[in-house]
């Protein structure tokens, strides 16, 4: 989604349409040429992808969109916690000599925890043996003293306080519910206590779990001036389900995956990410980060 970049010039300035626009690629242009070498060369692919240095300071164009709003996912995203729910549903698993391999995990992260039960049980074929109830009771117990161990993922709070800082409004859309939250985040509370709101896997408003929209869209509407334009929100998640939740919602999606998620899951965001330290927030439209962190 590209708009008009506009270039100025000592002189005057330069309406530059992207002459590349379509709405099935989305090519990131980051487009900064001498005003003069460019308005004497016709505007080829290669010359657009040439870098020059404005003569004024003309801030880097965004590249994807321009965001006004950030939504967070947070197991996997924001919390090194998705490994708890691999290590103890390995542990389930092992009891009826099976293995639990990362093409079933793939589709269980981001659900709700029912809807994720009852992919577990029945794709494993225990289903005869344990019951997608009796499983999250299970996996509840022995998750209990993990969550509140809780680690933060890279530069998850190098982000969430940059973008706070810069008055960038930012909230937690998750599936996670109300008890669990409150376990995971304990550790983190003045951290979290940044975000505008938080929409749990519980909330009223969340009829179905990812990859349905709704907990990104009552996250959008919960901002102090939403309903917010989803194609000014930006969204971080790191599964493909929630990455599709997003798409649902009209939003744009970066994913960040785990590296054991085979890159088949990975084609659907706007742009994917080894870690949040790689974010770059002008591609976006969005104040840049002022340390060097690479
Ligand atoms: O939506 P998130 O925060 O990833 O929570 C998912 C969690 O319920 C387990 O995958
Ligand atoms: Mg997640």
């Amino acid at each position: 989604m590209f708009g008009q970049t506009m270039l100025a010039t000592p002189t005057r300035f330069v309406a530059l349409t992207n002459p590349f626009r379509s709405s099935s690629t989305k090519i990131p242009i980051s487009v900064s040429l001498f005003p003069e070498a460019f308005l004497h060369k016709p505007l080829t692919r290669a010359s657009v992808h040439l870098r020059f240095v404005a003569t004024m300071s003309t801030p880097a164009a965004a590249v994807y969109a321009t965001i006004t709003h950030v939504i967070f996912d947070m197991d996997g995203l924001l919390l090194d916690t998705e490994k708890f729910y691999t290590e103890v549903q390995e542990k389930i698993l092992a009891r009826y000599n099976k293995t639990f391999d990362w093409s079933l995990k793939a589709k269980m992260m981001g659900r709700k925890a029912i809807e994720a039960a009852r992919l577990f049980v029945d794709e494993s074929g225990i289903s005869d043996s344990l019951s997608a109830e009796d499983f999250i009771v299970e996996r509840e117990s022995m998750l209990q003293g993990l969550f509140p161990t809780s680690d933060l993922m890279p530069g998850a709070s190098r982000l969430l306080r940059h973008l706070h800082g810069k008055g960038i409004p930012i909230c937690i859309a998750t599936g996670t519910h109300t008890r669990h939250f409150d376990l995971k985040t304990q550790r983190h509370r003045e951290l979290f206590s940044l975000m505008h709101h938080v929409v749990r896997g519980d909330d009223p408003e969340v009829k179905e779990g990812k990859p349905a929209p709704d907990g990104f869209l009552a996250a959008s509407r919960r901002f102090e001036d939403g309903p917010v334009d989803p194609r000014k929100v930006l969204v971080f998640e790191d599964a493909p389900s929630g990455v599709q939740a997003a798409i649902n919602a009209g939003m744009n999606v970066i994913m960040v995956p785990d590296p054991r998620l085979d890159k088949s899951y990975c084609g659907a965001a706007d742009q994917v990410l080894a870690s949040l330290l790689d974010f770059k927030p002008e591609e976006w439209g969005l104040p840049s980060f002022q340390d060097s962190h690479n």
